[in-house]
């Protein structure tokens, strides 16, 4: 959290995914959020939760945005009042522009790849598979890192890069060098 603060991050994502290793239970959460200076988005993450679950964390956690990445429809993911971005585990049978339209509620679309399980994968996928005249805002992820990040901005233009795996020495421990490295080449890429 802290390397990502001071690299310039625009968000910061706390993952409430009991089964990842990255999960991080309400009460570090609520510690962690109170680092964030305003301005800096506050990211709840949840894969097919349930209501009742969420609703505990928003009242004990401050989150600003909340980043759907299961099985969620647009009237669940609307249900909390929040903001929220929905993702898109992205392959060749999946119309991302049907599949856009069917979240009319979402402030974003985050493009990952799909893996088994749910996200958080370090895989890419083929970028040529994103449609132009997307009706949403475009997030990619899965799979970016310091060494193809400014590819990814210059080629696509997203609104938004989003990585995990990609800033990690291993699976879950986040590396402050890689984090710096990842904000400073998307910095670059976008001057
Ligand atoms: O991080 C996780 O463990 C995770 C688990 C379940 C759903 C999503 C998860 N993470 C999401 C992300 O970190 C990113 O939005 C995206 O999947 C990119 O991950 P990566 O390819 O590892 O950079």
């Amino acid at each position: 959290m802290d390397a990502a603060l001071a690299a310039g991050a625009d968000a910061v994502g706390l993952v409430f995914y009991s089964p990842s290793p990255r999960a991080v239970t309400s009460d570090l959460a609520r510690s962690l959020v109170q680092r964030i200076p305003p301005f800096v988005t506050r990211v709840g993450l949840f894969v097919n939760e349930t209501p009742l679950r969420i609703n505990a964390i928003l009242d004990e956690v401050e989150l600003d945005l909340l980043q759907f990445h299961g099985d969620e429809t647009d009237a669940y993911c609307r249900q909390f009042g929040r903001p929220f971005i929905k993702a898109a585990r992205v392959r060749p049978e999946l119309d991302l522009v049907e599949f856009a339209r069917s979240f009319p509620a979402a402030r974003a679309l985050l493009l990952d790849a799909y893996v088994e399980g749910y996200g958080g994968g370090g895989k890419t996928f083929d970028w040529t598979l994103i449609p132009p005249g997307l009706p949403l805002p475009l997030i990619l992820s899965g799979g970016l890192q310091p060494e193809n990040v400014a590819d990814a901005v210059r080629g696509l233009r997203p609104w938004a890069v989003d990585v995990s795996s990609g800033v990690e020495s291993a699976k879950g421990i986040k590396d402050a060098a890689r984090i710096a490295a990842f904000v400073a080449a998307v910095k670059d890429a976008d001057a």
